[in-house]
């Protein structure tokens, strides 16, 4: 059956990034991006700029689309396909809320050990204003046995 659509979108301006500690459900205790799924009759792009605003109302002026990783869970069939995003302009105040708590990150200190960790291998293409496709194969949530990472010139 198709991948289960997921957006994830970063806020960086100069040498910050916006992050969220999500407060209940998929990836509880973890720090993240914002994002969510992508629900019928809205495109990729219209659900990250409608999660975001949900998780923590802030309105990104432009989205631009910067990875796509794929993840594969060890015993379950359905694998998730996450649109990863980024802005630096935005309008209104990032403002917490039932999901998420915002707060701002400087880029030399990124809680990697607590955000997921295939973060750790991304993470460093993204800040460095590179596009990136990914696979990740996990047994449960916290151990990866297989790591494909690609720097590509277009998504
Ligand atoms: C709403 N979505 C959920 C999925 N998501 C993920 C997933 C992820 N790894 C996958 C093993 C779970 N890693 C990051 N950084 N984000 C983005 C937000």
């Amino acid at each position: 059956v198709a991948n289960k659509l997921l957006t994830l979108v970063l806020i960086r301006q100069c040498n910050r990034v916006l992050l969220g500690y999500k407060k209940k459900g998929f990836g509880v205790g973890r720090w993240n991006g914002f994002g969510g799924k992508v629900e019928q009759g809205e495109t990729i792009q219209q659900a990250a700029a409608r999660e975001l605003h949900e998780e923590c109302g802030v309105e990104a002026h432009s989205l631009e689309e910067i990875g796509l990783l794929k993840f594969e869970f060890v015993g379950d069939p359905q694998w998730l396909e996450v649109h990863v995003f980024t802005a630096d302009t935005f309008k209104g105040e990032p403002t917490e809320s039932e999901e998420m708590r915002p707060q701002w990150y400087n880029i030399h200190s990124i809680p990697f050990n607590d955000m997921w960790p295939d973060d750790k291998y991304w993470f460093p293409i993204f800040l460095k204003g590179a596009k990136f496709s990914g696979y990740f194969k996990f047994e449960g949530h916290n151990n990866i046995l297989k790591t494909e990472l690609k720097e590509v010139e277009k998504l």
